[in-house]
């Protein structure tokens, strides 16, 4: 079995973490009631990839030998800077959730009475969520010192941000017409808008 060291259990309690601030809202979401999909079978094995990238591999990699031989010695340097990104990454996906609420679905899909959320993190940035996953993706690279699991979750979520955002973006679009239009305007995908105007009052 792979030897545990100190950045592989940082790299458990951010998966743990993750999964306990988004458990409750995958149930909430179980219960709403979707008015509209755009699930379909890519977007389905792209998750699926994420889920391999993230979890699977991952939890072959700490608790068998099978990824042994693509281990590497990393600076201590490397598994601080991956501790800072988990924390980062922790707090953003907690707060994404806080601020998305009951409209949060791991899907693309329109829940009932689905209002446009531009208020919180929301204000800064359009896809905080996604901005989380790439930083937690980071935070597995550098945390755990293997060349294959390493950089699974960052590549596995690549393939599906970049897949998934113009469709995204055009389902909010098509719900939210030019208030979403306008909120484009004012705010980056995954960075701060810190020099933008913020907020439109009276804008719908
Ligand atoms: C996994 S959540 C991610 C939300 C967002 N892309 C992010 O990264 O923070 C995806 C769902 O959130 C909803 N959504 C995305 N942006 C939203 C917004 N600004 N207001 C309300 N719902 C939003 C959509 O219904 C979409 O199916």
């Amino acid at each position: 079995m792979h030897h545990l060291g100190v950045f592989d259990y940082i790299f458990v309690l951010m998966i743990v973490a993750c999964f306990l601030i988004r458990a409750p809202w995958e149930f909430r979401n179980k219960k709403a009631k979707a008015v509209e999909s755009r699930d379909n079978a890519k977007e389905r094995f792209n998750l699926l990839l994420v889920f391999t990238g993230s979890l699977t591999m991952p939890v072959l990699y700490l608790c068998t030998s099978w990824f042994d031989f693509a281990n590497y010695a990393a600076s201590p340097l490397q598994g601080v800077l991956g501790s800072v990104a988990a924390i980062l990454g922790v707090f953003l996906f907690w707060k994404s959730h806080h601020d998305l609420g009951r409209l949060f679905s791991p899907k693309l899909e329109m829940k009932e009475a689905h209002t446009l959320v531009s208020q919180g993190i929301y204000a800064r940035i359009r896809h905080p969520m996604y901005t989380a996953v790439f930083i937690n993706g980071l935070a597995q690279m550098l945390l755990l010192a293997n060349f294959v699991v390493g950089p699974a979750f960052l590549i596995a979520f690549s393939i599906l941000y970049f897949s998934r955002i113009e469709h995204e973006e055009k389902m909010m679009l098509d719900h939210f017409g030019p208030a979403y239009a306008e909120y484009q305007q004012r705010t980056n995908r995954l960075l701060p808008a810190f020099g933008r105007r913020q907020h439109v009052s009276g804008g719908s």
